[in-house]
This record gives structure tokens, sequence and C-alpha cells, in this order.
């Protein structure tokens, strides 16, 4: 549902524009996301779709500047928070932003959380690192901030390790680290993947609760479109590195244009049906390396796939109104291909 618009003359919470990141493998890199252009308004949820191996990781990391080093770089593009220019700026000026404007949860916390320090502990460094506060203030954040994200009997948790916590309940304290600073932007990487389906629908419910107090902006990265539909303003699917289409989720819902995005919705449970029925989308993402050059990118695995499909680009251009697709089914999508385009 589309619930606030940001004022016309707004500058963008974040701006991505015509981000290229790739790998190096071997001697050559090779990208895992091309081209990639979007914006994020002050308050909104955006959400990232598309099956493993789409990129949509990969465009948090570069975001976050958290590429793996000498392996993963930004090779084209702009990435502006706030309409600065997050490649201009040093690991230190970097390091103030993350944690504290923009932070990140994952889809397992046991990974994101160290082990062998307790809760208290680790929400307590991402405090006294951003903050003007001493050890006392910071622990009676940090349980406010536990009581805040539905953690019981936060005063006994904060002495507690990772491991002595449920999956949902360590997917809270994440949550509560991240928020920890009140940042501008949440990036939330499959937060819901690990959880059961009852835990899940909490977790969505209180992220989308603490966007509101907050009046933070979210990027969701997702492969469900369940996720998309319960909490997001506008929705990005992405391809093999790729948008293909783009429009607010209530649009989307009502008329999926790309034929990607179609199979992702006949692959959303649905209530009356066996998990086990669950339509699944035949093939795999190419690799990084294996990437058609020319063409549609899905068009080896796309029930509608006419010949030139294989050999015209298609651009992601409006069909409707705020409705982008990058398909050659719709007439805009066939406009030739500018150079450096692909
Ligand atoms: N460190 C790396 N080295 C080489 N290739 C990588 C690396 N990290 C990611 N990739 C490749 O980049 C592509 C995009 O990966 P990415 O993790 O962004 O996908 P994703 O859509 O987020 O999927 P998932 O949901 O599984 O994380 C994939 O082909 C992946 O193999």
């Amino acid at each position: 549902m589309v619930r606030k618009t940001a004022g016309q003359n707004e500058t963008p919470l974040l701006e991505i524009k015509e981000l290229q990141t790739g790998f190096k493998i071997g001697k050559n890199y090779y990208n895992a996301v091309e081209k990639v252009s979007l914006k994020v308004d002050k308050r909104k949820i955006v959400g990232i779709v598309g099956e493993s191996g789409c990129g949509k990781s990969v465009m948090s990391l570069s975001v976050m500047q958290l590429l793996p080093q000498g392996i993963g770089k930004v090779r084209g593009g702009e990435i502006k928070f706030e309409g600065r220019n997050l490649e201009n700026l040093s690991e230190r000026e970097m390091n103030k932003i993350r944690g504290k404007d923009i932070s990140m949860i994952f889809q397992e916390p046991m990974t994101a959380l160290n082990p062998v320090f307790t809760i208290g502990y680790q929400i307590e460094e991402v405090l006294l690192n951003h903050e003007n506060i001493d050890k006392k203030e910071a622990r009676k954040k940090s349980i406010a901030l536990l009581k805040s994200v539905g953690i019981p009997r936060p005063e006994s948790i904060v002495e507690e390790y990772p491991h002595q916590l449920s999956g949902g309940m360590r997917q809270r304290v994440m949550i509560a680290m991240a928020i920890a600073c009140q940042p501008k932007l949440l990036i939330a990487d499959e937060p819901t993947t690990a959880l059961d389906v009852t835990v899940q629908a909490q977790i969505l419910e209180l992220l989308k609760d603490i966007q509101e107090a907050n009046d933070m902006a979210i990027i969701m990265i997702t492969h469900d479109l369940g996720v998309v539909s319960e909490i997001c303003d506008e929705v990005i699917v992405m391809y093999a590195g790729k948008i293909v289409e783009r429009t607010d989720v209530i649009t989307l819902f009502e008329d999926p244009k790309h034929p990607y995005t179609q199979l992702l919705m006949n692959a959303i449970p649905k209530m009356d049906e066996n998990q086990e029925t669950l339509a699944t989308i035949e093939g795999l993402v190419p690799s990084i390396q294996k990437m058609p050059q020319v063409g549609c990118r899905f068009a080896n695995r796309c029930p509608k796939a006419m010949p030139e499909c294989t050999q015209i680009t298609p651009l992601l251009a409006e069909d409707d109104p705020g409705h982008e697709v990058a398909c050659i089914l719709y007439e805009n999508s066939k406009q030739p291909e500018r150079v450096g385009d692909r």
C-alpha cells in the first residue's frame, strides 16, 4: 500500500544511478549488478525481489561499502545518500554512516551476532560507537531498545548470549541493534527467511511499526513476494543483476507485467494450497560468468519467449505511468538500445 509520498523537491534519501558491481574471478571482473538505478525516498519501504543470485545482496553490500576487499568492486555508477556520494567518503566517514544513518539486518542473526559477547554488550557497542553517552546510559538504552522490539525480561536478556535465544528472539535483537541509533535507512536482507511463518509475520509487523514510529525508510530484500505485499510501498523486481519491473505494490499485484514477475506471483504460497505443490520457476539464474550480453537474460526460462528475445536487449521503460518493465512484449522496451545500455 502506498502510505506516504515524499515532497516533490525532496532530495531522495538514497539514489543509485547506473550501478555496476563486479567480482574478480581469475583475471577478469564479472558484473553481478548491471546498470541498476533506483531511488529510496524518506519514510518509504522499497522491496527488492528476485530469486537467489539476482544481485539483491550485492547491491546492498555496495551501498554499505562492505564488498569483499580485493574481490568485489563498484565498477561504475553512483551511490548517493542524502545527496552525498558515498564512493568519495573515506573509510572513517563511511564508518560514521554505517550503523548510524544506514544500518542493516541479515537473514541469519547468528552470523551477525558475536557468540562470545552478551546481547547487552553488543547493543551497547553500537551505542557507544556513535553516541556521546557513558556505559551506564548505554545499558539503560539497550534495555529500552530490547523492550521496544518485544523482548520479554530485557533486564536479564542483556546478560545472556545469542545461543541462549530462539531464532525469532535473535532477529529481534538484531533489529534492536540496527535501530539503536535511529537510522534513516534500514536495509533488511531476507530478515524473515530463516524463521517459521508465525514468527515471520510478527517480525514484519515489528519492522512496519518501527518504520512508522521512527520515520525510517526500509529496503526490504526478499525472494518472497508475499513479504513484499505485507510491508512494501514500492517494488523492484530484479533478475540476473538487472531491474526487470518497478512500480508501487498495489499495481504490481494487480497487473504484473514481466513474465518473471508473473511466475514469482505463482510461487507465493496460498493459504488453501499444499506447500509441496508450490509452483517453482524451472531453471536457474545464470552465473555472473555466463550472463547473456545480448537479449533478455530471462529468455531461456521464459514461457513467453520469442526468437527476438535473445537478440533485442529490452529497455526498462514505462508501459503505464509509474510502471516500468523491461520486456519486448511491451512496445516501449523495444526502443533501440543506446550505446552502453547493456
Ligand atoms: N564474493 C563473491 N565472489 C564471486 N561472485 C559473487 C560473490 N558474491 C556474490 N557473487 C555472485 O553475484 C551474484 C549475485 O549474488 P547475490 O548474493 O547478490 O544474489 P541475491 O539475489 O542476493 O541472492 P541470495 O538471496 O542468495 O543472497 C551471484 O551470481 C553470486 O554468485
